[in-house]
C-alpha cells in the first residue's frame, strides 16, 4: 500500500484521527498530526488493528459512524439481507447524534431502541405478520422504485402510506430549509407519538436518526416508518451513485452546499468563519468540536491545529496563507537555491586615514585598469566602478572612507565583500585607521591591508605591519591571517598584486548569486538631475536588472528608463555585482536604500507608495535606537543579548581604564562589547557607527562636536558624557540593572511680586505678593530673586489667601506667603515657583 495520511486513514476506517495518532504511539510510531504520512508498512500494522475492530464496530456499537455513502451501502444490504445490517446501520449512525447531551441520551435510547427495534422488527414481524418482514425488505426495495407505498400498502393502513407519501412529498420541499428529521418528523407525526418527535428534533439533521425514530416506534407504525426509511435509504443511494467516492457530508435533500475541496486561512479562524467557509453551520462545527474535547463558542478563534482537524474530519484539505509584508523590501532578498547560484565579483569599500592614498588608490586602480581594458571608454563617477582582472571583475565602491560605508549600513545596506585597508607605510596607524578597522569588524567584513607610500624613501612598512598586530590584524608571516600588500598607489606598484589578492579572499569567501532572478540591491548614491530628473546608482546584489523592469527603490518607484554604467555607456542589462546609474525614478532615494524589481508597474507603485507613506509615519514616531533608559526594558524583551558601546575620553589612559572597567561589568544575560574607543572629542564618525551598531556613546571628559551633536539627534543615538569613571560604569550597570533613576527637570510655574511684608512673631515674615505669571503651589520649590541675582532657594511654608491656607493661588490674585527657614524677604524681590518634573524617559 502506498503512503496515506493519517486522516485518510482514520476516515477509511470510520474513526478519529486522535484515535489514529493515540494508536500509532501506542505501536511506537510517531506522528506529528492528522496530516502526517503513514507508510504501507504502518498501514498494514494499523489494519491489523482496525480491520476487525471496524467490523466489531459495526457489530457492536457503530460508534464511529461511516461516511454516509458507507452507511447508505449498509443499509441497501441490510435491506437486502434482513434485519441485522440495518440493525448496523443505526447502531453507526449515532454518530451524529453526539452534538449534544440531550442528543446522546437520545442516541443511547435510540441506540436500544434500534436494538429493541430489530428484536421489535422480528418481534413485529410476529406481530404484524407477512407484512413486516416482507414488507420491510420489500419497502426498502419498493422505497428505491418508488414503489414503497404500495408496498407499504398492503401491510398497513393506507392513511399511513399516505401519509408517509404526503410526508415524503412534502418533506421534499420542506428538505429545502429544513432538516430530513423534521419532515420525518412530521410524516412520522401523522403516524407516531408525539415522544418521537422529540427524538427525531434532537436527533439533527442526520437521516439516520429517521431511522432511530422508526425503531423507537411502535410496531404498529413500523411499516410507515420503513416507507420513510425506505425513501431516505433510497435517496441515499441516489447519491451513492452520484459520488462513487467518499464525501462525508452529503445532505442530498437538503440545499446544503458542496464542502469546498480546500479552504485557506491566515493564522486563525473563528468557529462562524471555519463553518461560512466549509459550507456548514456553525453549530455543526461546535458539535466537532465538542467531540474532539474543544468546548468552543461560536466566536472564539481556532488556532492552525483545530482548522485542520475540524476540515479533516469533513475531508477538506486546509491552506494557510503567510501574510507577506509586501511593502517589507527586505523580504524579497530571499536566498537562492544552491543550484541557482553562480560566481560573482567581489565588491570592495577602500577604507583608511586622512590622506594615507584612498583616493589615489582608486584612481590608479581605475586608469590602469578600466581605461587600458575598456578602450574608448570615458570614465564616468557613477560611485562604483568595476575592473577587469585575468578575466575576473571586482567592483569598487569609489566613495573612499568608512563614512559612506557605514552610512549605507546604518541604512540596511550591507554591500561591501571586502574593505582594503589603506595605511600609509611613512605615517602608520592613525585615529581614522582604528575607527576604519571598527567599522569593517563591526559589519564582519573582511580586511587586506594595503601599505601605501612605500615608494617613499621614510617608508617603513615593518612599522605598520606592527602597530596593526594591536587590533588582530596579524601578517601571514607573523602567523596571522590578515593580507598585506605593499603598494605605491603613486607609481603602481603592487597594484596588481592587490587586486589579485581581493580576488584570492573573494575565492575564499565564495561570493555568490543568481543572475536569473528579478533584480535586488542596493543604492550607492543618488541625485537630481536637472535634465534627467532622479538618477540613481544601483548596485545590483542578485538577479538581473533590464531596462523597463518595474522597481521600487527605497520610498520613491518607477520603471529603469535608461541605464548607463561606469564607462558611460548605455547597457540593457546588468547582473550582480554590477553598478549601474538608471533614471526613471519618480523620486531621488537615498544611499543605501534598497530596491527590488516587481512583477509588474502597479504592484511596483502600490509598494512604493505604501512605503512613501510608512516613511513619512516613521520619521513622525522615530524608531526607538538602544539608551541606557530603554536599555533595561529591551533586556527584558530579550531583545538585548549585547550592548555595544563607544567609548571616547580626553587621554588614552582613561579610554582604556573606562574600557576595561566596562567590560569587567557583570549582568547575567547582557554582555558588554566595545566596539571603538578613542581620544578626542565625539565626532560625526562616531555617531554614525553607533547608530549602524546600535551601540550607545560614553564621553569621558570629551563633548561631542556640533556635526555629532546634529547627528546625534536625528539618529537618535544615546551619547553619555561623564568626569568621574566609576559615575560611567554605575550608570551603565544600574540600567542594566533597569535601575536608572528618573530624571528631573526643573519647570519654573509662576512668578509673584513681594509688595508687602509684615513680621509677625513665632511665625517670621510673611511676604504679602501678587502673582503677576503662572501660579504658585503649596508644594513648589520657591527662589527669592532681588536685582535679577538668586539670593534664596527653598521651599514654602505656607500659601495662604486672605486667611485660609490654600494648595495654589493663579495670576491675577494676591496671596500671603512664608518660606521655610528665610525671613529675609523684602518688598521688591520676585518669588519664583518652581517645580521637578519627571522628565519622560525615551
Ligand atoms: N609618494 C606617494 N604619495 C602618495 C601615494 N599615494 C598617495 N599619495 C599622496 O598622498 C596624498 C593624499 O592622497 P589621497 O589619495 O588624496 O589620500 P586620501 O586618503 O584619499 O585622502 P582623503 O581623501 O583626504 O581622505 C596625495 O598628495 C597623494 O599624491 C603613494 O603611493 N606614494
Amino acid at each position: 500500500m502506498s503512503k496515506i495520511r493519517v486522516y485518510e486513514y482514520a476516515k477509511a476506517h470510520h474513526t478519529s484521527s486522535k484515535e489514529i495518532i493515540t494508536k500509532l504511539k501506542q505501536m511506537n510510531i510517531e506522528v506529528s498530526n492528522h496530516m502526517s504520512m503513514i507508510d504501507g508498512e504502518t498501514v498494514r500494522k494499523l489494519d491489523t488493528v482496525y480491520s476487525g475492530k471496524n467490523q466489531q464496530d459495526g457489530k457492536k456499537n457503530g460508534q464511529n459512524g461511516p461516511t454516509r455513502n458507507e452507511r447508505s451501502t449498509r443499509s441497501e444490504t441490510g435491506d437486502r439481507q434482513g434485519n441485522k445490517p440495518e440493525n448496523r446501520t443505526r447502531r453507526e449512525n449515532q454518530k451524529p447524534n453526539h452534538g449534544n447531551g440531550q442528543n446522546s441520551k437520545n442516541q443511547g435510547d435510540n441506540g436500544n431502541s434500534r436494538n429493541n427495534n430489530n428484536n421489535r422488527s422480528g418481534g413485529s414481524n410476529r406481530s404484524d405478520g407477512k407484512s413486516r418482514t416482507g414488507g420491510n425488505n420489500r419497502n426498502n426495495r419498493n422505497g428505491q422504485t418508488g414503489g414503497n407505498n404500495r408496498s407499504n400498502g398492503n401491510t398497513q393502513a393506507a392513511s399511513n402510506n399516505r401519509n408517509n407519501e404526503k410526508s415524503q412529498a412534502a418533506s421534499n420541499n420542506r428538505n429545502n430549509g429544513n432538516s430530513q428529521n423534521t419532515s420525518n418528523n412530521r410524516s412520522n407525526g401523522n403516524t407516531q407519538a408525539a415522544g418521537n418527535n422529540r427524538n427525531n428534533q434532537n436527533s439533527g439533521n442526520s437521516r439516520n436518526n429517521g431511522n432511530n425514530r422508526n425503531s423507537g416506534n411502535g410496531n404498529r407504525s413500523n411499516n410507515g416508518n420503513r416507507g420513510n426509511n425506505g425513501r431516505p435509504f433510497n435517496k441515499q443511494k441516489k447519491n451513492n451513485r452520484k459520488n462513487k467516492n467518499f464525501k462525508p457530508q452529503p445532505q442530498p435533500v437538503q440545499k446544503v452546499k458542496e464542502l469546498p475541496e480546500k479552504i485557506t486561512f491566515t493564522e486563525s479562524l473563528t468557529v462562524a468563519e471555519l463553518a461560512k467557509k466549509l459550507y456548514r453551520e456553525p453549530s455543526e462545527i461546535i458539535k466537532k468540536l465538542f467531540l474532539l474535547g474543544v468546548a468552543a463558542t461560536i466566536n472564539q478563534q481556532l488556532d492552525k491545529d483545530a482548522i485542520e482537524l475540524i476540515a479533516s474530519e469533513y475531508g477538506v484539505e486546509v491552506e494557510e496563507k503567510v501574510i507577506v509584508d509586501q511593502t517589507d523590501l527586505e523580504t524579497y532578498f530571499t536566498e537562492d537555491r544552491e543550484e541557482d547560484l553562480e560566481v560573482r565579483p567581489p565588491v570592495v569599500t577602500i577604507m583608511g586615514h586622512v590622506d594615507h592614498g584612498k583616493t589615489t588608490t582608486l584612481d590608479s586602480i581605475r586608469h590602469t585598469k578600466v581605461t587600458a581594458g575598456e578602450a574608448g571608454g570615458i570614465t564616468q563617477h557613477i560611485g562604483a566602478y568595476q575592473v577587469k582582472v585575468g578575466g575576473k571583475k571586482i567592483t569598487f565602491l569609489d566613495t573612499p572612507g568608512h563614512e559612506a560605508f557605514t552610512t549605507m549600513r546604518a541604512r540596511g545596506a550591507q554591500v561591501t565583500d571586502i574593505t582594503v585597508l589603506v595605511v600609509a607605510a611613512d605615517d602608520g596607524v592613525k585615529p581614522q585607521t582604528v575607527e576604519a578597522i571598527n567599522h569593517a569588524k563591526a559589519a564582519g567584513v573582511p580586511i587586506i591591508v594595503a601599505v601605501n607610500k612605500i615608494d617613499k624613501p621614510t617608508a617603513n612598512p615593518e612599522r605598520v605591519m606592527q602597530e596593526l598586530t594591536e587590533y588582530n590584524l596579524v601578517p601571514e608571516d607573523w602567523g596571522g591571517d590578515t593580507i598585506f600588500v605593499p603598494i605605491s598607489a603613486l607609481t603602481g606598484e603592487g597594484i596588481d598584486n592587490l587586486l589579485e589578492m581581493i580576488l584570492l579572499v573573494s575565492e575564499v569567501e565564495e561570493l555568490k548569486a543568481n543572475p536569473n532572478r528579478r533584480a535586488l540591491g542596493s543604492v550607492i548614491e543618488a541625485r537630481l538631475d536637472k535634465g534627467r530628473g532622479p538618477v540613481a546608482t544601483l548596485l545590483v546584489q542578485n538577479g538581473t536588472l533590464r531596462i523597463g523592469d518595474p522597481i521600487v527603490v527605497g520610498h520613491t518607484y518607477g520603471r529603469v528608463r535608461a541605464m548607463v554604467n561606469d564607462l558611460g555607456r548605455r547597457v540593457k542589462e546588468a547582473g550582480p555585482s554590477t553598478p549601474v546609474e538608471i533614471t526613471g525614478l519618480n523620486d531621488v532615494p537615498e544611499a543605501g536604500d534598497r530596491f527590488v524589481v516587481f512583477e509588474d508597474e502597479k504592484t511596483a507603485r502600490q509598494v512604493g507608495e505604501a512605503r512613501k507613506q510608512q516613511a513619512v509615519q516613521a520619521h513622525r514616531n522615530e524608531t526607538a535606537r538602544v539608551s541606557l533608559d530603554t536599555l533595561f526594558e529591551q533586556m527584558k524583551q530579550g531583545e538585548m543579548k549585547e550592548l555595544n558601546v563607544i567609548v571616547k575620553a580626553d587621554v588614552q589612559g582613561s579610554v582604556e581604564a573606562l574600557t576595561a572597567a566596562l567590560q569587567k561589568i557583570d549582568v547575567e544575560g547582557v554582555n558588554i562589547n566595545v566596539i571603538h574607543t578613542g581620544v578626542g572629542a565625539i565626532n560625526e564618525s562616531d555617531v554614525t557607527l553607533a547608530s549602524a551598531s546600535n551601540a550607545i556613546i560614553i564621553g569621558f571628559n570629551v563633548r561631542p562636536d556640533n556635526n555629532a551633536k546634529r547627528a546625534a539627534e536625528t539618529e537618535k543615538v544615546d551619547i553619555r558624557l561623564h568626569r568621574i569613571i566609576y559615575k560611567a560604569i554605575e550608570e551603565i550597570e544600574s540600567a542594566m540593572k533597569g535601575m536608572l533613576d528618573p530624571e528631573y527637570k526643573e519647570k519654573i510655574i509662576g512668578q509673584v511680586e513681594v509688595r508687602q511684608t509684615f513680621k509677625v512673631s513665632r511665625i517670621g515674615t510673611i511676604a504679602g505678593g501678587y502673582v503677576t505669571d503662572g501660579k504658585i503651589t503649596r508644594d513648589s520649590g520657591v527662589r527669592v530673586i532681588r536685582d535679577g541675582v538668586v539670593i534664596y532657594e527653598g521651599v514654602i511654608d505656607t500659601l495662604k489667601r486672605y486667611k485660609d491656607d490654600v494648595k495654589e493661588v493663579n495670576q491675577g490674585y494676591e496671596c500671603g506667603i512664608t518660606i521655610k527657614n528665610f525671613n529675609d524677604i523684602k518688598e521688591g524681590d520676585v518669588i519664583e515657583s518652581f517645580i521637578m518634573e519627571e522628565i519622560e524617559r525615551a
